[in-house]
């Protein structure tokens, strides 16, 4: 199973120029979280820190039991071993094919056969659905495939974390659906805990167990996905909806007087563009079918119980929605409540559900 990242009052900053402060939260292990934020909030930066490939002033990033902002280099080194990074383009070598792509930490990092490199590569590649594009240069597909040879690549070593940096830019919205089934599917076949930075609403609102949201330089909030998801907070709706009307300027955050220039132009009937709201709680992505139970699903409502009480009321009834009269989530098909409640009490979960 994929391990916990553990962040504590982090703060990074260049210069005179403050990202964000004081960032707190927990990525769970094995499960899929989001980090939101409109444009330059930071979030690229906070996924580069994780890994140690920026440094911020404050703070500690605990993985596995080190503090990566005060370890040796020797250290750090091997707490990268641990991540896989898909990085927004792929980062793909121009001049080499897909395999060879993929095949690349394996020969840079093991010692690993030829023939054991290519059971690994073209299992991956069919993973990411690309068997067959072996041969291909990166620069004659899509920018989605380059993205999922850039995902298979970044599996290739078997990592814990999982780091997404934007998996939809440049993809339209049905190659963005399949590269969230691809995350999910992934999560399920290998347990990994997977971060996603995005701005991307439809894969923040079907894809990650948790979310949080970065904005004026703070973390506004962090959490089981349904404490986002049915927030009043103005800068969270605002957001998930799209829309002109709320804090979020088209460059730099909105001052009072522009809000109220601008809610006095609603007011007077101008679109603030942005879809209608969305009531409700879009359910989750399944793992596809024939995948491997997604053991996050059975993991993480067992935390939610524990925090239950701490959350927002809103949130904890969509929780308890989701939840259903059985006491077994939505996230995988009716017909299945049987086998997993027994995967659950074999694993030792309590389902609330009498026997
Ligand atoms: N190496 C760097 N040196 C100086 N400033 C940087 C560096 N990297 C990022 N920044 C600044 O940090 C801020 C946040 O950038 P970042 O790319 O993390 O935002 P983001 O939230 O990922 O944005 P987007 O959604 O548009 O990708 C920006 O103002 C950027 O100019």
């Amino acid at each position: 199973m994929g391990v916990e990242v553990s962040v504590e009052g982090l703060t990074k900053s260049f210069g005179s120029q403050r990202i964000w402060q004081d960032v707190t939260l927990t990525l769970p292990a094995g499960e899929v979280s989001a980090l939101l934020g409109p444009s330059g909030t930071g979030k690229s930066v906070f996924l580069k820190s994780l890994i140690g490939l920026l440094r911020p002033e404050q703070g500690s990033i605990v993985i596995d039991g080190t503090n990566i902002l005060e370890c040796s280099s020797k250290e750090l080194y091997e707490i990268r071993k641990l991540f896989g990074v898909l990085f927004q383009d792929g980062a793909l070598f121009g001049s080499m094919n897909l395999f060879d792509n993929v095949a690349f930490p394996l020969r840079e990092h093991t010692k690993k056969s030829e023939s054991e490199i290519r059971k690994i590569v073209m299992e991956k590649m069919e993973l990411v659905g690309l068997l067959g594009a072996e041969d291909k240069l990166p620069g004659e597909i899509s920018g989605g495939m380059r993205k999922r040879a850039g995902l298979a690549r970044a599996l290739v070593l078997d990592p814990q974390i999982i780091l997404v940096d934007e998996p939809d830019s440049g993809l339209d919205p049905v190659r963005t659906t399949y590269i969230s089934q691809t995350l999910i599917d992934i999560n399920a076949e290998i347990d990994a805990t997977i971060l996603i930075v995005s701005h991307n609403i439809n894969l923040a609102r079907t894809v990650p167990d948790n979310i949080g949201m970065l904005f004026r330089r703070h973390l506004v909030m962090f959490g089981p996905r349904e404490v986002l998801l049915t927030s009043e907070e103005p800068v969270v709706k605002q957001f998930l909806n799209g829309t002109m009307i709320g804090p979020i300027g088209m460059s730099e955050e909105k001052d009072e007087a522009q809000m109220a220039q601008e809610q006095a132009m609603v007011d007077a009937g101008h679109h603030a563009g942005g879809v209608d709201d969305v009531e409700g709680i879009v359910p989750q992505m399944k793992a596809t079918p024939g995948m491997p139970f997604r053991q996050a699903v059975a993991r993480r409502q067992e935390r939610v119980r524990h925090i239950m009480h701490t959350l927002p009321e809103n949130a904890q009834i969509a929780i308890q929605e989701s939840l259903g009269a059985d006491g077994v989530g939505d996230e995988w098909s009716p017909g299945d409540a049987d086998t997993d409640r027994m995967y659950f009490e074999a694993a030792g979960f309590d389902t609330g559900v009498a026997k």
